[in-house]
């Protein structure tokens, strides 16, 4: 089998592309970063550091790399694999929609008509969907067709916290790791088989897992590095260790459970060792997990169906406490980091049209009240 992966970062090297390798699959990467793509292309595999209790290298080969600016060696490649995943970030997949529907439209004119599976493996809420939707702008009605009935788009919600690698002159391409990883994907989108793959969990029910997990884990991972930001320390490690901050990340997490278990009817006391074992992660002495990267970009993480708003939308709802989640948006507005787009952006627009405008404009909160408790704790 061959897999084409878009996105040769941390998710893709130390998550996806592994287990895609682990599991007997040619995995071609593709990438913007030509130093990299050099790497892959040189080393033909590299180490995945897995930390914890265990610590281990593990080697990934059975690779190779291509620029997505190479639009004729990724068309080709569109044509001929049979999957195709992608770990590039939520706004990027607006961006490779349209050679992924010139790559489909030539794959159909070579008459390959084998079928094919894509799995966005993003953080959000049914990121595939999102994506088949770019991609369908760029289709006219009889190729939509000829793709509804031979692709497979299929959503999934992916759980391993990967942060950037050390320098390692040895091999630049390693990546650092934890142990627990996590890749559910929704079974009633595939087309043809499902593809084989060690470590992808099957489901007829991605919403909740999907949720659970963003509005569990990011949720409070972002609350932690907010604080963690406001106290002045770098890593997610050092922050979650104090207490003080350790009892507001829980606090947010249980008002965000509160919502999933109404939602979804999960039984509390297991949701409750969810959120244990989430702590226990962010713990975690090996991982040098920079609060900056798990803070980035904020106007992602201040949209309406993101790890803030959603869930503060479901207290509004089942009319349940949020106290804390008010506080995680307020952080996130308060966010600075001027190596970071976006929180330039949500600062310069806060700057010229004030407070209230930007809480309506990125978060689409309509609630009064809600918007009023944001501006009064922001301006405290
Ligand atoms: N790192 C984590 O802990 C983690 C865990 C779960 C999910 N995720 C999600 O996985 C996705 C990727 O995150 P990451 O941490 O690996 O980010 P990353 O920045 O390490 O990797 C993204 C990669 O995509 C590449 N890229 C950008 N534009 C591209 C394009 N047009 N074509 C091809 N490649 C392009 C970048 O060069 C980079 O190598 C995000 O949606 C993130 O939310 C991350
Ligand atoms: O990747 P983001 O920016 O959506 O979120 C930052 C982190 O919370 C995230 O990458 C986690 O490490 C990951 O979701 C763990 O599975």
């Amino acid at each position: 089998m061959n897999a084409l992966h878009f996105g040769a970062g941390n998710i893709g090297r130390g998550f996806i592309g592994k287990l895609l390798a682990d599991s007997n699959i040619h995995v071609t990467f593709v990438d913007i970063n030509q130093t990299q793509i050099d790497q892959i292309n040189q080393q033909k595999q590299y180490g995945v550091k897995i930390v914890g209790d265990n610590s281990r290298i593990e080697i990934v080969k059975n690779i190779d790399a291509i620029n997505s600016v190479d639009e004729e060696a990724l068309l080709n490649k569109i044509t001929t694999v049979n999957l195709i995943t992608t770990a590039v970030g939520p706004n990027v997949l607006k961006i490779i929609a349209p050679t992924l529907a010139k790559g489909l439209v030539k794959r159909f004119e070579n008459n390959n008509t084998q079928p094919l599976n894509i799995i966005a493996c993003e953080n959000m809420v049914r990121g595939t969907s999102f994506l088949k939707e770019n991609v369908f702008q760029y289709l006219n009605d009889e190729q939509q067709q000829q793709v509804e009935q031979l692709v497979g788009f299929v959503d999934s919600a992916v759980d391993r916290i990967v942060p950037p690698a050390e320098l390692n002159s040895d091999d630049p391409l390693q990546v650092t790791v934890e142990e627990f990883s996590e890749w559910i994907v929704d079974q009633t989108q595939f087309k043809g088989s499902i593809p084989a793959i060690q470590g992808m969990e099957l489901t007829d029910n991605l919403m909740a897992f999907i949720e659970r997990k963003l509005f569990t884990l990011n949720t409070g991972h972002l609350v932690t590095a907010y604080l963690g930001k406001q106290a002045g320390v770098k890593y997610i490690k050092d922050t979650i260790i104090l207490e003080n901050i350790k009892s507001k990340v829980k606090a947010t997490m249980e008002e965000s459970g509160a919502v999933l278990i109404k939602r979804y009817n999960f039984d509390p006391s297991a949701h409750s060792a969810y959120i244990e074992k989430i702590i226990k992660r962010f713990e975690n002495p090996y991982l040098d997990d920079d609060v900056n990267r798990v803070g980035r970009e904020p106007i992602r993480k201040l949209s309406q169906n993101d790890r803030l708003i959603k869930p503060l939308l479901g207290t509004i709802e089942f009319n349940l406490p949020n106290e804390h989640l008010i506080e995680g948006v307020v952080m996130a507005l308060q966010y600075r980091n001027q190596d970071d787009p976006q929180a330039i952006e949500l600062a310069e627009y806060i700057e010229q049209n004030g407070l209230d405008s930007a809480v309506k404009h990125y978060t689409g909160l309509t609630n009064e009240a809600i918007i009023s408790k944001i501006i009064t704790l922001y301006n405290e």
